[in-house]
């Protein structure tokens, strides 16, 4: 528990119908009492004047009070609901620093939440995820993760794990054919389902990362077809150099956008093609290197085109065949094609901008869907954990087949589930939690 008392307002800056105070620790009791006369009723909302120090009111409106450790953070935790004024909200918080409250830090209520045990990490990020939650996805993934879906999944693998340790362990002082002993206690076949549950968490959360952070989508194709001409039309705004010169963009550029409230990155790339200055020639092999690590390729290509250039080489061949690609026909406002969706791609006019409510449609449709139930949101740090938890996973799997000793599979089961409990804060260090609560609103 911590000594400090600490206060926010809780709602977002600007007018607004209602202004939400929050305070947590161990004088709120005493600061609620100076603002609204005696404390009112635990957890049920009542009507009362919030005094300034000259006795005269601030404001009036409700005062919740949860006596801890039944509260959200698990300390005394009080309520202000005011008006939403800027500064009818900042006096009732100056009145608050004046009686001996502190400020909170970004996150420092869902930090000291957790530090109570009221919620592990993984809840405390999901909070964080709704709020920013940029897609319908993207939200039900997070409320998922919130009510413990993640943090659940994550747990039973520990315990897994944990019980197969016990089980290695409780062999090895009796080990002389570890092999045979272990192919007939089952142990092999109970690392290979560890290892398939780790993998399909893995691929769930990567999937919740995709819808929080957004996916990657990279425009590739010929010089001059239009791909910096298209990026700008998606974007709305010019945020890369066209001209009519072929080889005009270079550099990998980087842009951020929204369709629909679905977060994209969207990468502008050189046109691809042999020969050029060693610029160009940098440009395509970076445009090549993007092209690898994209969610999805746009193709562009010139409808216009009379004929192909027989100094540029088909880039079909450059496209890597783990990453879907849409091609996209451009220019039809010259070729005098239909917009919209055809055999060989979607038809659109980068100038005009016909043809693209359908591309950000088919963006949005292809990028933004997942009904399955099996979604959590999830991090980067996330990432990187059931990476490292797999890699242990299959250490121990390795080791397994190898026909090694139970010390060293124990072992390296071990590192895997270390590697878990830095998910769910199980396993943590201080340097981690500041970083992860930082990012976090003020007042949450
Ligand atoms: N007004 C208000 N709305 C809010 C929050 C809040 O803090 N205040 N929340 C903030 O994130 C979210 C709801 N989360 C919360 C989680 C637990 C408790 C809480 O006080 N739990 C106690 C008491 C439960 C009870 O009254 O029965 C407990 O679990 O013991 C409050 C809010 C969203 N809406
Ligand atoms: N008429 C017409 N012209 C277009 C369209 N899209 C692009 N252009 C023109 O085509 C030329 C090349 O456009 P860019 O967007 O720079 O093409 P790019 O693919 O980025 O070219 P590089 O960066 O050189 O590879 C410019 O003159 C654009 O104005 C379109 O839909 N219709
Ligand atoms: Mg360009």
């Amino acid at each position: 528990m911590s000594d400090a008392t600490i206060c926010a307002v809780a709602t977002p800056p600007g007018r607004g119908g209602i202004g939400v105070i929050r305070l947590s620790g161990p004088a709120t009791a005493s600061l609620i009492e100076a603002m609204v006369g005696a404390l009112p009723s635990p957890r049920r909302a009542s009507f009362r004047r919030f005094a300034g120090d000259d006795g005269a009111a601030i404001d009036e409106g409700l005062v919740l009070w949860f006596p801890g450790p039944q509260s959200f953070t698990g300390e005394d935790v009080a309520e202000l609901h005011g008006h939403g004024g800027p500064v009818v909200m900042d006096r009732l918080l100056q009145r608050l620093l004046a009686l001996g409250a502190e400020l909170a830090a970004p996150g420092e209520f869902s930090h000291r939440a957790y530090l109570n045990g009221r919620i592990d990490l993984t809840r405390a990020e999901a909070i964080a995820d709704l709020i920013e939650a940029g897609s319908e996805s993207a939200a039900r993934a997070a409320v998922r993760s919130l009510q413990g879906e993640f943090a659940r999944t994550v747990e039973r693998l520990v315990q897994r794990l944990t019980d197969l340790r016990v089980h290695l362990e409780a062999g090895i002082d009796f080990a002389d054919e570890p092999l045979e002993g272990l192919a007939l206690d089952g142990v092999l076949e109970r690392i290979e389902a560890i290892a398939a549950d780790v993998a399909e968490t893995r691929q769930a959360a990567g999937r919740g990362q995709q819808l929080q952070e957004g996916l990657t989508v990279v425009i590739a194709g010929r010089p001059n077809a239009g791909k910096s001409s298209l990026l700008n039309a998606l974007a709305g705004r010019d945020a890369a150099i066209v001209t009519a010169l072929a080889g005009t963009t270079r550099d990998v550029l980087d842009t951020y956008l929204h369709i629909d409230g679905l977060p994209l990155r969207v990468l502008d790339t050189a046109g691809l093609r042999q020969g050029g200055d060693v610029v160009e020639q940098e440009g395509v092999r970076r445009a090549r290197q993007a092209m690898q690590q994209a969610d999805r390729i746009l193709l562009v290509e010139d409808d216009a085109a009379a004929g192909t250039d027989p100094g540029v080489a088909d880039p079909q061949t450059d496209l890597p065949s783990a990453v879907p690609v849409t091609t996209v026909i451009n220019k039809i406002d010259l070729s005098g094609r239909s917009a919209g969706v055809a055999d060989d791609g979607l038809a659109v006019s980068a100038l005009t901008g016909e043809g693209m409510a359908a591309l950000r449609e088919h963006l949005r449709a292809s990028l933004g869907e997942d009904d399955s139930e099996a979604v959590f949101i999830a991090r980067r740090r996330h990432l990187q954990s059931l990476d490292a938890a797999a890699a242990g996973v299959d250490e121990a799997l390795e080791a397994a087949r190898a026909g090694a000793g139970e010390e060293l599979i124990a072992e390296s089961l071990g590192q895997a589930q270390q590697s878990l409990g830095e998910i769910t804060g199980a396993v943590t260090t201080e340097d981690l939690l500041g970083r992860i609560f930082s990012t976090f609103c003020i007042g949450k």
